[in-house]
């Protein structure tokens, strides 16, 4: 398949183990390819009617899939994340063409979503409670539960793979999950539908809804719902957390950041370069964890800002589909102007663009209408610059010099965002002492932006609370039922 040659005509909803048109609707959307600003889907975002329908439909199927054992739960999700390993090229290219990220990285985004399955697959046969012993040859014990059907809303910069990281713990504890992808990228959510329906799961266990924010608060507020997971910016997050506190409904937010990554002068210079960019530029810097701030002790700021300028300038922009594509274009126009607004601001506010920050042109004419741009570093930024202190959800760093591990200390924490930090040093003491004292729910030392899926993914402060990834996330998909068993006569005290 090519740049600017796909469109999708079926049904964009999956209900019932199969595509359906749905059977209300509340408004029209238009989903594009941000390589070539053309339409490829034309959808009917779900009303309040569909809505109920996929709540149905996940009801019925939740009633068989919770009896089934942990092991024969297990053995569907090794076929799903068989098929879709099966499949990773295709997959990789419905997500390049909808979103814009390369297909070089497309593909490690799937290679991930099939990891996870597998690793879900794994702990779905050991989910177990507990036995006590109590007084008189009475005992209880714990029995670890499914909580019904279970809500995921996603954002638009990873659609399928944040797909899987709330479908796979979900099926695995005995969910059914009705998902609402981003209306900017419908397309791939739908093709995990059917893989699940392909590997087994009984007809309904996991249907799709599109739509927007009116779609996600019929989902919210329906009473049959059972818990909320979502992924997506602040603003929206403390929304879905009031729709769901009505409905006593427990919800995961895995939310925005502005994280700090910092670089000490006695780190590996090449590895620091690198690991800057990875935390920087990768999916055209429309990632939530990326380490947007990098701290540089001053000792090193020339040798690092000269050698990641030249990195940066040599990142192969262009079509996405192209295997040495390195950085495609971003999600869509108001955003690509958002991200060109926030550089615009920080230069005005003194900071200095140090490489790109500009549109970029393809010469291929098929590209001229894609949301383009070079990535961008900024140098001479202050910590109360609009560009250091909020998320831009793009390819721009900033770099801010620091002096001693007190003062960047202080610095990389004050924010109200906490899901990300790095450090890059030699000095391992240094490395875990700086880690101790980061309020981030993920840090990384000597690397960036990795997702291995046995590791909980999360945010401290405003970056949102419970975990995706890990075995701790069964926890946020399941509930504990207390057994206590009598085995004397009843001490009644009346
Ligand atoms: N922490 C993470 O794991 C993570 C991962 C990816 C993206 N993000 C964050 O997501 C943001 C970018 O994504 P976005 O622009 O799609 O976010 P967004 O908050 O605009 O939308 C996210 C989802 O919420 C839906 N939505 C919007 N209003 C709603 C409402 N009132 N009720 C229910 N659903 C509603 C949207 O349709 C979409 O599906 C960034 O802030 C980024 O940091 C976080
Ligand atoms: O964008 C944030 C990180 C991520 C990757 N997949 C899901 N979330």
């Amino acid at each position: 398949m090519s740049t600017g040659s796909f469109t999708v005509s079926q049904p964009l909803n999956y209900r019932g183990g199969k595509r359906v048109q749905p059977a209300d609707g509340s408004g029209t959307e238009e989903a594009y390819e941000p390589a070539t600003g053309r339409v490829i889907a034309t959808f009917q975002c779900s009303g309040e009617k569909e809505v109920d329908l996929a709540v149905q439909s996940a009801k019925a199927a939740f009633k068989i899939w919770r009896k089934k054992s942990g092991m024969e739960r297990s053995r569907i999700l090794l076929e799903a994340a068989r098929i879709i390993r099966e499949r990773r090229d295709e997959i990789a290219t419905v997500e390049t063409i909808n979103n814009g990220k390369s297909i070089f990285e497309a593909g490690f985004d799937i290679d991930i979503s099939w990891q996870c399955l597998e690793y879900y697959a794994g702990l779905a046969g050991s989910m177990a409670g507990e036995h006590v012993q109590l007084p008189g040859g009475s005992f209880g014990y714990t029995i670890r539960e499914p909580l019904g059907v279970c809500v995921g809303i996603g954002a638009w910069n990873y659609p399928f793979q944040i797909a899987v990281w709330k479908s796979a713990p979900a099926l695995a504890c005995g969910n059914a999950m009705i998902f609402k992808p981003s209306p900017f990228t419908p397309v791939s959510v739908v093709l995990l539908a059917e893989i699940y329906t392909e590997a087994g799961v009984p007809p309904g266990l996991f249907n799709v809804v599109q739509g927007g924010a009116a779609t996600g608060q019929f989902l919210c507020q329906h009473r049959d719902v059972a818990k909320v997971s979502f992924t997506g910016s602040v603003p929206t997050g403390k929304k879905i957390m009031e729709l769901s506190s009505q409905g006593i409904k427990p919800v995961t937010l895995e939310l925005g950041g502005k994280s700090p990554l910092i670089i000490f002068s006695d780190c590996d210079i090449e590895n620091a370069v690198k690991g800057a960019m990875m935390a920087n530029f990768l999916t055209q810097g429309e990632v939530c964890c990326n380490g947007t701030r990098v701290f540089v002790q001053r000792e090193i700021l020339d040798k690092f800002t000269e050698e990641v300028v030249k990195q940066t300038q040599k990142i192969k922009i262009g079509d996405p589909l192209l295997e040495n594509t390195r950085m495609g274009p971003l999600i869509n126009r108001s955003h690509l102007q958002r991200v060109l607004g926030f550089i615009e601001q920080g230069k005005k506010q003194g900071a200095k663009v140090l490489c790109g920050g500009d549109l970029y042109i393809p010469e291929d004419p098929k590209l001229k209408d894609g949301y383009y741009m070079k990535p961008c570093i900024l140098g001479n930024c202050k910590d109360d610059m609009t560009c250091v202190k909020e998320e831009i959800f793009g390819p721009v760093m900033s770099i801010l010099p620091f002096d001693t591990e007190t003062e960047v200390l202080e610095r990389a924490n004050d924010t109200t965002f906490g899901l990300a930090a790095g450090v890059f040093t030699k000095d391992i003491q240094r490395a875990h002492r700086v880690v101790a004292e980061l309020q981030a729910g993920v840090c990384y030392i000597n690397n960036y932006n990795v997702s291995p899926v046995e590791l909980p993914f999360g945010g401290y402060k405003m970056s949102g609370f419970g975990r995706e990834n890990g075995r701790v996330t069964i926890e946020y998909y399941s509930q504990l039922k207390t057994v206590c068993v009598e085995m004397g006569d009843v001490e009644s005290v009346f």
